[in-house]
């Protein structure tokens, strides 16, 4: 909360900027976010009014408004209701949609499943999979990356998450990964309730095909402490004791799985990319992985210095959650504007990432400014927020790094790939961006 301005109201709409009937502004979000928080951000400021889907939300942009909505220093931001709106109730009782001391207590418990030992098994069970996954990539000019990249992060996340699904066929995997998809889709969802045929229809389908699939090996997993992160939530507990129920394990390991994939998808197909188009800086990250062994270690992973900052420059450039959601509980004040209780917003984490203010050039690909000597990104505390902040900032950015990184690191050794340098991917923004083409690269070995 800043207090040091006078307050006044939230700006009342500019005529125009209303948009469709029910959908508000929603389509100029799905066809270009960065434009519309453009747009608010000239005509408001920080604190923008924004009609979308039937709500006025307000939108938070620049980094002082948004470190406002995360630090959340009054308590008078909530994620459930807001979250919750957007993901539906697929990922009910997931980390990210609890709030206060409940969410609290749950964090507690799962930071034991994100321990610095448990992250280095997770990277050593990482190589074989990610390896036979990527063996299956042809050399192929046009070669579509992202179902690619998508499909192995899945092969991935079966392995970590699941430790294998041992009397699973293929056939009912499939019907899991496809389950699991249906509930990711439904942030897009028109139709928002339990109705055949829609993306809701399918992901209330989705969801309880998930909770069978997860119930069915939950006994054995309770039964047998593994290195999977199923079995790591089945045995955690907190320093007093605290575990989770069998009903947390299920919501917690679908909200994982949700929040681990498209993100790690998306950001690794934009390395992908970005590499592909800048084949210095590919070289430049192929020589650290040469140096290293087949198969590194998490602290060998995070010595590739050159790929670090590629992976920070690609979450800046495209951070795969571009906006948080937020409601205020109670009346709030930011940026010197009244806010009251039950207001829906929309915290704009991606349009501080292309601030000239914060950054020099910002949209160009210049992974040196998070090099030692500029530091950029030390300009504002929330000059780069990709993984959110304050109490909800992401669990999974170690894993993540790690997943990602190995990925490369593998691709790196075996492969060279090339990216037309004025290729603009076509995002689809309805729900996290991706690239609606699969993004095509050239791709040879090595
Ligand atoms: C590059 C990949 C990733 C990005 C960009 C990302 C981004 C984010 C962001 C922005 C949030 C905060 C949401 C909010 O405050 O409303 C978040 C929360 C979360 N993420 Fe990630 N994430 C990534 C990967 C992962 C992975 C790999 C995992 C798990 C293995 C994970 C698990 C979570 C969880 C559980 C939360 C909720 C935390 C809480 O509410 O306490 N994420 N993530």
């Amino acid at each position: 909360m800043s207090t040091d301005q006078a307050v006044r109201p939230l700006p009342d709409l500019v005529s125009g900027d209303r948009g469709w009937p029910l959908l508000g502004r929603g389509l100029d979000y799905a066809r270009d976010p960065v434009a519309l928080m453009q747009h608010q951000w000239d005509t408001y400021g920080p604190v923008s009014p924004l009609p979308f889907l039937g709500k006025t939300y307000v939108m938070l942009l620049g980094p002082d408004a948004v470190g406002d909505a995360l630090r959340n220093a009054d308590k008078a931001f909530v994620n459930e209701p807001a979250w919750g709106a957007m993901v539906g109730p697929f990922f009910n009782r997931g980390l990210m949609l609890l709030d206060g001391s409940e969410h609290h207590g749950h964090r507690r418990i799962m930071q034991e499943a994100f321990t610095r030992d448990r992250l280095t098994r997770y990277a050593e069970l990482m190589h074989p999979s990610i390896a036979r996954g990527l063996a299956r990539w042809p050399a192929q000019e046009g070669f579509a990356c992202y179902p690619a990249l998508k499909q192995l992060t899945l092969d991935v996340a079966a392995d970590i998450f699941m430790g294998g699904a041992a009397d699973t066929t293929p056939g009912e995997m499939d019907r899991v990964n496809r389950a699991f998809i249906a509930c990711v889709q439904a942030a897009a969802g028109v139709v928002r309730a339990d109705v055949p045929f829609t993306r809701w229809g399918r992901a209330y389908r989705g969801r309880r095909v998930l909770e069978d699939f997860l119930r069915h090996y939950l006994p054995a997993k309770r039964a047998d402490p593994g290195d999977d992160l199923f079995s790591v939530l089945c045995h955690i507990e907190d320093a007093d004791g605290d575990r989770f129920s069998d009903d947390d394990v299920v919501n917690h390991m679908i909200f994982l799985m949700m929040a681990a994939h498209d993100t790690s998808t998306i950001t690794t197909s934009t390395m992908l990319q970005l590499l592909g188009q800048h084949p210095e800086w590919q070289e430049r990250c192929r020589e650290e992985s040469m140096a290293l062994g087949d198969a590194p270690g998490l602290a060998e992973l995070e010595g590739l210095t050159s790929l670090d900052m590629v992976m920070k420059e690609a979450l800046r450039l495209r951070a795969p959650v571009p906006a948080m959601a937020r409601q205020t509980v109670k009346e709030t004040v930011v940026q010197g504007v009244r806010l009251p209780a039950g207001t829906p917003l929309a915290v704009g984490v991606q349009f501080n990432h292309l601030m000239p203010e914060l950054w020099s050039d910002p949209t160009r690909f210049d992974p040196e400014r998070f090099g030692p000597e500029r530091r950029e990104d030390k300009s504002h505390r929330y000059a780069w927020a990709p993984f959110g902040g304050g109490v909800h900032k992401c669990i999974g950015l170690h894993f993540a790094g790690a997943e990602v990184k190995t990925i490369l690191h593998h691709l790196l050794r075996t492969r060279r790939w090339h990216v037309d340098p004025s290729y603009v991917a076509p995002l689809d923004n309805h729900s996290l961006p991706y690239p609606k083409d699969g993004q095509p690269i050239d791709i040879a070995p090595l």
